[in-house]
């Protein structure tokens, strides 16, 4: 098959996710391997528009599919956002005979491709990079599973501690908008309680009722895990103190949760979804994402993409109250 480009860019942009590199990788020796030339845009967008650019080939990709980070840095654009400066980057491909470019990122990486794309009319395909595993159209975003397990990791030596001391501890995970990540990690980590942004917190039911039950039980230890995205987890922990009497340590993972060498199953992901991306660009495809559904590899056209909404897992939320004793008793 002939290539419908020569030459292509590919980005990374937004937060940083275990497997960029991997996916980095993945595009520059998919794209050698079809024939097109890959080039580095550094720093996200603002490569593109300040012609931050690096030369890519089988050497300076060797070693990263199991590094952390970006080796291409990343940034969140402001310029990207306005006509000017997609008008410079626009240029930028003119002068390094850019005809594509892979964005590996989040929902807001797609906005900037499209927006790029509908203005300037280079070919443009996403890749969802991110540990909030919060892009609509894809079961899986690269990263979230390192992401899940270094905080699994982190709360199994808390709860060591906090079974020393007799303690309840709240515990901040990452996610702005969504509550996937401190599902997932509660669920994993046999939580007292979670809260995230996708469900209206009644305190009384989700939190209190929840602890009474485990210290009912003999425990006497809790650990509460809150989504960034629900607001301040000192907040929670001062309601905790107020509505039982116990007086919790805050421990806030934060940006720790975003490094780490990429898990097995977030280098696969992002060697696949790489290979894919390039694939619909020599193809002569443009304004798409690659994804994964129902486990298979597909594709969408960003618009598409980017109009779907993703909720959280109703069933595992369903698994996690009836696990926590949170659910009223089912006559089965
Ligand atoms: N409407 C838009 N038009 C042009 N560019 C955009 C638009 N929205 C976002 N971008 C560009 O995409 C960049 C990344 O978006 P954002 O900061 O929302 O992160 P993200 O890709 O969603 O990743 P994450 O949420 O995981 O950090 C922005 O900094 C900006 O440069
Ligand atoms: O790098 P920043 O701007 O601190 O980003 C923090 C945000 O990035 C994310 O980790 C997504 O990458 C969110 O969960 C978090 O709110
Ligand atoms: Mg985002």
């Amino acid at each position: 098959m002939k290539s419908a480009v020569k030459r292509i860019g590919v980005l990374t942009s937004g937060g940083d996710a275990p497997g960029m590199n991997a996916a980095i990788r993945s595009v520059v020796r998919a794209s050698m391997h079809m024939g097109i030339e890959c080039l580095g845009i550094r720093r996200g967008f603002n490569g593109l528009i300040t012609g931050d650019i690096t030369s890519m080939d089988f050497v300076q990709t060797s070693g990263l599919i199991g590094r952390g980070g970006t080796v291409l840095y990343t940034a969140r654009s402001e310029e990207f956002k306005t006509d000017e400066g997609r008008k410079k980057a626009a240029n930028t491909c003119k002068l390094f005979g850019l005809e594509g470019i892979v964005g590996i990122g989040g929902d807001g990486t797609y906005r900037g491709l499209l927006e790029f794309s509908n203005q300037e009319g280079v070919a443009v395909v996403g890749v969802p990079g991110t540990i909030d595993n919060d892009i609509a159209c894809t079961e899986y975003t690269i990263g979230y599973d390192t992401a899940c397990n270094t905080a699994l990791e982190a709360i199994d030596r808390l709860k060591d501690t906090m079974q020393s001391h007799e303690r309840c501890s709240v515990v901040e995970v990452m996610g702005r908008h969504a509550g996937h990540l401190a599902l997932y990690v509660g669920v994993a980590c046999g939580a007292t309680a979670v809260l995230i942004p996708e469900k209206k917190i009644d305190f009384e039911r989700d939190v209190v009722e929840p602890i009474r039950a485990a210290r009912l039980a003999g425990r006497t230890h809790f650990m509460v895990i809150v989504a960034e995205g629900v607001g301040s987890s000192y907040d929670v922990a001062a309601k905790i103190k107020e509505y039982t009497g116990l007086d919790p340590r805050v421990t806030v993972l934060g940006h720790v949760q975003r490094g780490g060498s990429p898990s097995a199953r977030d280098r696969m992901e992002a060697t696949y979804m790489g290979y894919n991306a390039v694939e619909l660009l020599a193809q002569g495809k443009t304004n798409r994402v690659v994804a994964m559904q129902k486990g298979a590899y597909v594709d969408y056209d960003i618009n598409e993409a980017l109009a779907m909404k993703k909720g959280i897992d109703e069933r595992v939320y369903t698994v996690l109250r009836a696990l926590i004793g949170a659910e009223d008793k089912l006559n089965i």
